[in-house]
């Protein structure tokens, strides 16, 4: 296999690049000026392609690459990658399920605990020796009612952990699950967020599911509601979603991902009732290693001519 060209489209963990590095003809697209340096060079030698959520596989990256056979990426979520350009071309395409529900699940129940219960304020309070007075009362997670949108993988095992913490759960997805159990499920969006106190976003991004939180769906939940999205930036209208913030029409926010990674909007930044991560839901040490496994376990399969371990097409 080591004659076989592989193309980082960027840096990932350190441990994914070795092990490719040790299987395969490892190219770093970073270490080239730019990318038509790079497939001016290299076009024909490229047999796989490993992306992530931050530089994917667009129409123009899958066209550059003649000899391309397989598109692995490090990441759950497939929106950066042209899945209908890689069927019409028969590229395979595999991603890292699984592996990562739950650090990403136990992200979601973060940002919620670290909104209601002000975790990064009082952590500042103490260390900036703040603590001559009595700290202000926060809010109870326990018991708040939890809305959540798509209930794949992740989404379940959000609900499991929020069950555990007494809240009813309820969920809005394309259909219902017949799986879900007590959960209840509402076919409009706007029910769900009207008939919640915390609204979680869980689904998958596409055409359907852009801007699904919007600026009715953010009134729905009103003054006193929560929204954490562990989704993708692009589930939420961003800006609706700020001022909804800055008007004090949404209660609060805790996000893990945004519009325009690595930008967030600048009004964010002050607001006390907002807690804000950078993109690091499945980012362990343990679940990046699993997720650098299968990356190359489906390198090694697809090259060795056997099913893939956790096949997309
Ligand atoms: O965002 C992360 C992923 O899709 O795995």
């Amino acid at each position: 296999m080591e004659s076989i060209g592989v193309l980082m489209t960027c840096e990932m963990h350190g441990e994914l690049e070795e092990k490719l590095a040790s299987r395969f003809k490892l190219f770093k697209l970073w270490n080239y000026p730019s990318f038509q340096a790079f497939s001016k060079t290299h076009a024909n030698s490229i047999r796989a392609l490993v992306v992530n959520t931050k530089l994917g596989a667009d129409v123009n990256t899958i066209d550059s690459f003649p000899n391309l056979e397989i598109v692995s990426t490090y990441s759950v979520g497939l929106d950066h990658i042209d899945l209908k350009k890689c069927k019409e071309k028969g590229i395979r395409v595999s991603n890292t399920p699984d592996v990562l529900t739950d650090d990403v699940a136990d992200q979601a129940i973060a940002l919620a605990l670290a909104v209601f219960r002000k975790i990064p304020q009082s952590d500042r309070f103490v260390k900036t020796a703040m603590w001559t007075s009595d700290y202000p009362l926060t809010t109870k997670f326990s018991g708040k009612a939890v809305g959540i949108v798509g209930l794949g993988r992740i989404g379940s095992a959000i609900a499991k952990r929020a069950a555990a913490f007494g809240c009813p759960i309820s969920y809005h997805s394309r259909s219902e699950k017949p799986e879900a159990g007590p959960y209840k499920y509402y076919p409009n969006i706007l029910d769900l967020a009207a008939n919640s106190q915390v609204l979680i976003v869980a689904c998958s991004l596409n055409e359907q599911t852009y801007h699904i939180v919007n600026r009715n769906v953010i009134d729905a939940l009103g003054p006193e509601g929560v929204i954490v999205n562990i989704g993708r930036g692009k589930h939420i209208d961003e800006p609706e979603l700020v001022s909804a913030l800055v008007e004090g029409r949404l209660g609060g926010a805790g996000l893990d991902v945004f519009e325009n990674e690595p930008n967030v909007p600048e009004e964010l930044l002050g607001l006390e009732n907002v807690v804000l991560t950078p993109h690091v839901g499945s980012d362990t040490v343990e679940t990046c290693n699993d997720m650098a496994d299968l990356v190359v376990a489906n390198l090694e399969a697809h090259f060795l001519g056997k099913p893939l371990l956790t096949p997309v097409l």
